[in-house]
């Protein structure tokens, strides 16, 4: 069969080609300079580059995943989706930055986004496979935990441009008009980021959000304490972010220091405490709960992909699944916040309480892009070179 070899060797070498440029960081900053004026054309041109730059950076390192791992049916389902994405983008490699091209390829990143939409669960899908066929050996364990974590950086990644283009310049209702003069949700937001984002208005939300499943399966629900800088405040605090991704790691808190409370506490729950505190260089949301804590062998066990994958709640009965339920819930929040600079860390004391602490950058042209980059370092990690 000429045609499918031709077209195998093909993808091959563009793949070689594109994985041997490095990712180029964006910061938050970058991300709203370029909003504020955007030019479509001047980010097709930037995209049909960068993302199959991205993707064949971290499609490298899927084939390099341990044969184990790589035989599993999701994982491979996996593969095919970023390959056919690949190819999809890079054919707009030599066209005209004019239309309908421009409208082509903003649809073509939409179909890609939705294609992609469930690889989180079907990643999961592929090591719960591998647990259950398999003896997985803890060097084993080390680089699915090593490259998992870098896999849904990349993706957090990929989807934050796709994001950008498609808000900006996509023919949603109103996009045009609101990326021409600025309005739009509350005329401000560039794209999915907001340059006025109100950190309390998104505690709020994640908080009411998380007790109303608290509330569905413990019957209550600890009420919220919210702080700035120690002292009782309701004052917007505006910081340059992401919402979506902010609310996404809040929520996360949010349902495990409720769990926490709710099975320690029979009744009269101990509030959660929301401090946030708006330094020069970090700006910190401290979530304080006295729901007994976790051993410090446990905490760590609960940022590994590995150990909290486990065989989903069957969806049927949704009033029983457990607040928190062995999602990637965990690890990946912290990818967020690692994302652009920032970090999420836990501090328990077993016997009394988790902190659990998110830290963004203050300062937007700080807020750089963390991106995985496949070289020899990443791929050593893989397999020690013999
Ligand atoms: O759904 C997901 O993705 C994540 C699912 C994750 O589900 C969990 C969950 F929500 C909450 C806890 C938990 C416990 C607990 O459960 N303490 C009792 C026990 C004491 C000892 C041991 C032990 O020795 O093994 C185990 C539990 N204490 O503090 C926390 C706690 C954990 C986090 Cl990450 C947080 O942000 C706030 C918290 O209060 C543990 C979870 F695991």
């Amino acid at each position: 069969m000429r045609l499918a070899g031709t077209i195998f060797t093909n993808v091959t070498k563009m793949l070689d080609f594109y994985s041997q440029f490095n990712p180029s960081p964006l910061s938050i900053k970058q991300f709203i300079d370029f909003g504020l004026n955007a030019c479509e054309r001047k980010s097709f041109l930037f995209l049909r580059k960068e993302l199959p730059v991205r993707l064949a950076n971290i499609m490298k390192e899927i084939a390099l995943l341990p044969e184990n791992l790589l035989r599993m049916p999701s994982v491979g389902m996996v593969n095919q989706w970023y390959e056919r994405s690949f190819e999809e983008i890079i054919q707009f490699e030599k066209m005209e930055p004019e239309q309908p091209v421009l409208t082509q390829f903003c649809e073509r990143l939409i179909h890609i986004r939705n294609r992609h939409a469930d690889v989180v669960q079907t990643m999961a899908q592929g090591v719960l496979e591998l647990k259950e066929s398999h003896e997985v050996d803890p060097g084993t364990e080390n680089s699915i935990q090593y490259f998992l974590d870098r896999f849904y950086m990349s993706r957090i990644s990929i989807r934050m441009l796709i994001n950008q283009h498609t808000l900006l310049f996509g023919e949603q209702i109103g996009a045009k008009q609101a990326s021409v003069n600025g309005m739009g949700n509350g005329g401000r937001h560039i794209g999915s980021i907001d340059p006025a984002c109100d950190v309390v208005a998104v505690v709020r939300d994640a908080y009411e959000n998380a007790r109303f499943l608290c509330d569905r399966y413990y019957l209550a629900s600890p009420e919220l304490e919210l702080l700035q800088n120690g002292v009782s405040s309701d004052r917007p605090m505006p910081i340059v972010y992401v919402p979506s991704h902010l609310y996404h790691m809040l929520f996360e808190l949010f349902k495990n220091a409720m769990r926490a409370v709710m099975e320690t506490h029979e009744n009269a729950p101990p509030p959660i405490q929301v401090n946030l505190v708006n330094g020069k260089e970090d700006v910190s949301v401290k979530m304080s709960d006295r729901g007994g804590g976790i051993p410090r062998s446990v905490s760590d066990l609960l940022f590994k992909y590995m150990y909290s994958t486990a065989p989903q709640p069957s969806k049927s009965d949704s009033h029983t699944v457990p607040l928190a339920g062995y999602g990637y819930g965990l690890p990946i929040s912290r990818l967020y916040a690692r994302y652009f600079h920032g970090d999420l860390v836990l501090m328990s004391c077993e016997g009394y309480g988790t902190d659990a602490v998110i830290y963004l950058k203050a300062l937007s042209n700080e807020a750089n892009e963390l991106l995985p980059v496949f070289n020899r370092t990443s791929s050593k990690f893989y397999r020690p070179v013999p």
